[in-house]
């Protein structure tokens, strides 16, 4: 039996599986958990992945694997392969304001029409502003730029500072994938080349593609410090390289890009996962260039189109009010569905972290419509769960206006599992939904991306259903949701 591996390295864990090549049978998993916060040590990804891998017994007798993982984050690499800082990750807003003074200068339509995205505070391009104005120390150490899963990918290879790592500090083996590289804001979707006026923008410093492993006289940072090294872009199927012990590694993806490919969406597939990120996207041919922002135009791991819409407030939104109420997560479900659809008219704005979608860093949750009779854990659990999914809801729209066609909403991520999620997201959404069987599709995407680097072929494995909901829309949600939303 030939075995490949994926990896999902999101925000809150490490998750890694492994797939029988021929038939797409799970055969082992691992998971590890990841620190909390919006800043991390990259070291603690490398931990976690360690760990995940040893859970899922290992990789000796696996033939190929590929990294996927969340997307946007900055890791800042010196001329030695160190990393400079804590990563700033894709839901750390204090690059609002950074996002703000790039659109100024370059415009948003200019934004979009170069690189298919609109500067936002989780693009990578915004954190690399920050670091040029909040740590001028820190920008003029930097020799490359990677984003979580290309550094993964890197040591995974053997790559790292001298003292760490098998092969040492090459950054122009440093690679990532088309998904990926479309949401730092510096590399563009339909034009499939970094845009590096926009880079040098962003940081302050002119950079440069990658070579390729052990490219001798490149000028630049592992040279002469003047250009900031910025990982070769992948295609779909291309390897970035093998381990020592010859173990093929994939190009690796963002984890949506990832999920799609997991679940071999397709024409008439709306993905909507929450996660700790909420997101609405699909796999489109067409590429999208939203000036208004609200759509991304990323690319997805297939050599397609992946226009997205995400919000900063989805799982997490309900485990605080669970935590409030104190149930686990099948108490919140079974308190939501005692309540009636609306929730009494009690209306929860899940922004707890600032948003993304709509674009509003700063603000906070709130909660409307509480009187003596409506406020009931009950309502709140409920009103917790239509809050979260309105957002999406709202997200949904947009990709319908960048042109997206949908027959039914794929429901991934942890909260999909919840039971009550399912139900109101029949009640909220007006498409029928389907939740695919549980389990890691981004890693599954991961896997999907081993098999094709070794195979030179995309599998085709199939996907279970777990649930399928008919369309039960009731209109006064969003209505509420809609009146009560800033
Ligand atoms: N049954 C459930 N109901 C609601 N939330 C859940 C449930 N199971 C897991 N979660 C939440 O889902 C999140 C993890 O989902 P996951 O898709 O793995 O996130 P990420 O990929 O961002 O790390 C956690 O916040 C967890 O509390
Ligand atoms: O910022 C985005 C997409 O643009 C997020 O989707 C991140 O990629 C994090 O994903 P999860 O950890 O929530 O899966």
């Amino acid at each position: 039996m030939t075995l490949v591996a994926g990896v999902d390295s999101s925000t809150q864990s490490c998750k890694v599986v492994v797939r029988d090549l021929e038939t797409g049978e799970l055969v082992r998993s691992g998971r590890a958990a990841h620190p909390d916060g919006t800043e991390v040590d990259p070291a603690a990804w490398w931990a976690a992945l360690q760990e995940a891998l040893a859970a899922a017994g290992g990789l000796d007798d696996v033939d190929a694997i590929s990294i996927a993982g969340q997307q946007h984050g900055m890791v800042v690499l010196d001329a030695e392969g160190r990393v400079i800082r804590d990563a700033l990750l894709w839901n750390d807003t204090r690059s609002a304001q950074a996002a703000r003074d790039l659109i100024d200068e370059v415009g948003a339509e200019e934004y979009a029409a170069r690189v298919g995205v609109v500067p936002v505070a989780s693009f990578t391009a915004t954190k690399l502003r920050w670091l040029r104005d909040a740590e001028p120390a820190n920008a003029a150490r930097v020799a490359a730029v990677a984003l979580p899963h290309d550094w993964l990918t890197w040591r995974l290879l053997g790559y790292g500072p001298a003292d760490e790592s098998e092969l040492g500090p090459d950054l122009e083996a440093l690679t990532t994938d088309r998904s990926d590289a479309s949401g730092t804001a510096y590399w563009g979707a339909a034009s499939g080349a970094y845009d590096l006026e926009l880079f040098e923008r962003a940081l302050g410093r002119p950079g440069r593609e990658a070579a390729g492993a052990g490219a001798e006289g490149v000028s630049g940072a592992s040279g002469d410090g003047s250009l900031v090294v910025l990982p070769r872009v992948l295609g779909p199927s291309e390897a970035a390289g093998r381990t020592s012990s010859g173990l093929l590694v994939g190009p690796g993806a963002g984890d949506n890009a990832g999920a799609a490919l997991g679940l071999g969406a397709g024409e008439g597939d709306v993905v909507v996962s929450i996660g700790t990120s909420g997101t609405v996207f699909a796999v489109t041919d067409a590429s999208i260039a939203d000036p208004s922002g609200t759509v991304a135009g990323f690319a997805d791991a297939s050599g397609l189109s992946l226009p997205l819409i995400a919000t900063l407030n989805a799982a997490r939104v309900l485990g605080s009010i669970a935590g409030l109420l104190s149930v686990d997560h099948d108490g919140l479900s079974s308190l939501a569905l005692s309540a009636e659809p609306g929730a009494g008219g009690v209306v929860l704005v899940p922004y707890f972290e600032g948003e993304r979608t709509p674009n509003l860093p700063d603000a906070k949750a709130s909660i409307h419509g509480l009187t003596l009779a409506s406020t009931t854990p009950a309502n709140l659990a409920r009103a917790a769960i239509e809050g979260m999914l309105c957002g999406l809801a709202d997200g949904l729209d947009a990709v319908r206006a960048a042109g997206v066609r949908e027959r039914r909403i794929l429901l991934i991520g942890g909260a999909a599992q919840n039971p009550a999620v399912a139900q109101v997201a029949a009640q909220v959404f007006d498409a029928p939904i389907e939740v695919p069987a549980p389990g890691e599709y981004v890693a599954d995407g991961g896997a999907v991306q081993a098999a094709w680097a070794l195979t030179g072929t995309r599998p085709a494995w199939s996907v279970d259903t777990a649930a399928a909901l008919p369309v039960d829309t009731r209109p006064a949600i969003r209505a509420q949701y809609a009146a009560a939303r800033p």
